[in-house]
């Protein structure tokens, strides 16, 4: 009889004997690791193995909570921010890496919050390290407010001659749809439709086709305006997106982000400074707001719950 111990009952994943919290805002749903002393390894087979639905936990994405002193992009925003004690080390469920993740920095500071590793006051604010730069993030009656910082066009020239930059094609929708491109740190193709059928209409199981891609791939936005736009001072729109790195999800916080301007932008002069965001799992909330730099900030709120932890088998 062999003596090796049975593949079958070995331990299941990469991870194993690590603490986890599982975590989601509006749906967008995440995996939370605190690696104070910088040692977990985290490349495609951890990240995909603990994101798989069906033989790991299942999320969106996992996050790495690690003190911005022991990783490079966190030392390099350290020297102007030193108050940004920790980085949040995003990755999408197929493993990439992300600039940004709105949804998940809500959930990232709840988590260091619930962990004692980050002290937050009603009134006080927090600076936390990305790949997208810092974040400013307060409490909101809604959960969480995070200041996002600037937003940009991608392709600034077609913008400034009032053009679309990419067609969009997806299943469910006859024609290609023209596309705006947008960076809220990571990379966003924006697509107005005219109604809710439309977008009810419209497949996301496989990847919207956009032409041109970004550079570094894009997430893809189906947004429908309401109409009237404006309720009580507040813009409405009704998202559903496509996020690179890992397919439909409920919720996108940057994406929301990048729906609110390009609406804005097409509404023109008069447009609100306030938005409401509806996606499958909730609503967020959408500001903009000159920043300490003097260029317009857009500022994302929204929930961020805990729902359970434990440890990797
Ligand atoms: N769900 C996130 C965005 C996560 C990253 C995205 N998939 C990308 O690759 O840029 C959010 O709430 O913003």
């Amino acid at each position: 009889m062999s003596t090796q111990p049975d593949a079958a009952l070995a331990a299941s994943t990469p991870l194993s004997g690590l603490s986890f919290s599982k975590g989601h805002g509006t749906g967008n749903d995440f995996l939370l690791l605190a690696d104070p002393d910088g040692s977990i390894e985290l490349g495609v087979e951890e990240v995909t193995a603990a994101c798989d639905r069906h033989r790991g936990l299942g999320a969106d994405g996992l996050i790495r909570a690690v003190p911005s002193s022991l990783v490079p992009e966190g030392r390099a925003l350290l020297q102007n921010n030193p108050e940004a004690e920790w980085f949040m080390d995003y990755r999408n469920g197929d493993g990439s890496v992300s600039e940004m993740c709105g949804n998940g920095v809500r959930v990232f500071v709840h988590f260091l919050i619930d962990r004692g590793l980050l002290s937050l006051d009603e009134g006080a604010a927090a600076a936390v390290g990305t790949r997208g730069g810092i974040k400013v993030i307060e409490r909101s009656p809604d959960g969480y407010s995070v200041d996002m910082g600037p937003w940009e066009f991608i392709h600034p020239e077609k913008a400034a001659a009032r053009a679309m930059d990419a067609l969009v094609e997806a299943d469910g929708l006859e024609v290609p749809r023209p596309g705006l491109s947008i960076s809220m740190g990571n990379p966003h193709t924006v697509v107005a439709l005219a109604e809710i059928a439309e977008l009810d209409a419209t497949s996301l199981s496989a990847a919207p086709r956009v032409d041109p891609v970004p550079p570094n791939g894009t997430n893809v936005e189906f947004v429908v305006p309401d109409d009237p736009l404006v309720h009580d001072g507040i813009g409405q729109v009704t998202m559903r997106v496509h996020e690179r790195g890992v397919g439909e999800t409920l919720s996108c916080g940057t994406g929301a982000c990048a729906a609110a301007v390009a609406t804005r932008y097409w509404a023109g002069a008069d447009a609100p400074d306030h938005w409401a965001v509806s996606v499958p799992g909730g609503q967020v909330g959408v500001q903009f707001h000159v920043g300490p730099d003097g260029r317009e900030h857009v500022h994302l709120s929204g929930p961020a719950v805990l729902i359970a932890s434990g440890t990797f088998a």
